[in-house]
């Protein structure tokens, strides 16, 4: 079975998410982000709306707060019967385990969502880091930091860029999740991104998941564009 990219519905509102849909042919099942911008503006129906169409949803809110406010947070979002869902890694050990504690409880079926952990945000470049964050070590040695107290608060894995998910696995275990955003193909535009890898690096790169927005979201032809990065993803070109 072919490997699906997730691709990020970084939209503003429902309509939107409905034309862009439309160039996809109806039966196929995609693996979907709903993040912050949409979230926020249609509410917890559109994670249900997408399923009932077929999809599988990354629900991507990343929460970040005290361990009981988490806990609480993802005891009512477990409802929602998404594939997987995520938290700030700093946010700490305590909270990640409320997290994954809320998941449990909520869960429906006893089906909990995988629950994985940003390390440091793909947009963020070692010298910000350094400076804005106060953090006087490598990028590298921060990711594989909050990869370990990811790994001991009981998580699935980690968010993080493909350029460290082979360091993140020999320090926690082979079959512990990187799940990659800051894909793009060669030539796309970065964007705001600063540390990316294309989608067959991020393969021989040992990513389990590709996250991709704007090369699919904004390209002519966005079915087209997913089809490439499937293929490539997939070892197939
Ligand atoms: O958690 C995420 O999904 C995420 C973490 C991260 O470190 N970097 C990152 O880009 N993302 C998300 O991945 C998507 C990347 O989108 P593009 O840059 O348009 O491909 C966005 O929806 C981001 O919110």
């Amino acid at each position: 079975m072919p490997q699906r990219p997730i691709i990020a519905l970084d939209f503003p509102n429902k309509e939107e998410i409905i034309s862009f849909l439309n160039h996809f042919p109806s039966e196929e099942s995609l693996y979907v982000k709903v993040g912050m911008e949409l979230f926020y503006q249609e509410g917890p129906e559109i994670v249900t709306w997408l399923k009932s169409l077929g999809h599988d949803v990354f629900l991507d809110l990343k929460l970040h707060d005290i361990p009981n406010t988490v806990e609480s947070a993802m005891r009512g979002l477990a409802k929602l019967g998404v594939s997987m869902t995520n938290v700030h890694a700093a946010g700490g050990i305590n909270m990640m385990e409320g997290a994954l504690r809320g998941l449990k409880e909520g869960s429906v079926d006893g089906n909990r969502p995988l629950l994985i952990a940003v390390t440091q945000l793909t947009s963020t470049s070692e010298e910000a880091m350094q400076h804005e964050q106060g953090l006087m070590m490598t990028l590298e040695d921060s990711v594989i930091h909050y990869a370990k107290m990811s790994q001991i608060a009981g998580l699935d894995g980690v968010v993080c860029s493909a350029l460290e998910a082979n360091t993140i696995k020999k320090h926690t275990s082979t079959d512990f999740i990187c799940l990659t955003p800051g894909i793009r193909p060669l030539g796309a535009a970065v964007g705001d991104q600063q540390r990316v890898v294309t989608p067959g690096g991020a393969r021989d790169l040992s990513a389990n998941f590709i996250v991709v927005g704007r090369p699919i979201t904004r390209a002519n032809n966005p079915y087209q564009a997913y089809q490439e990065i499937k293929k490539e993803w997939n070892g197939e070109v």
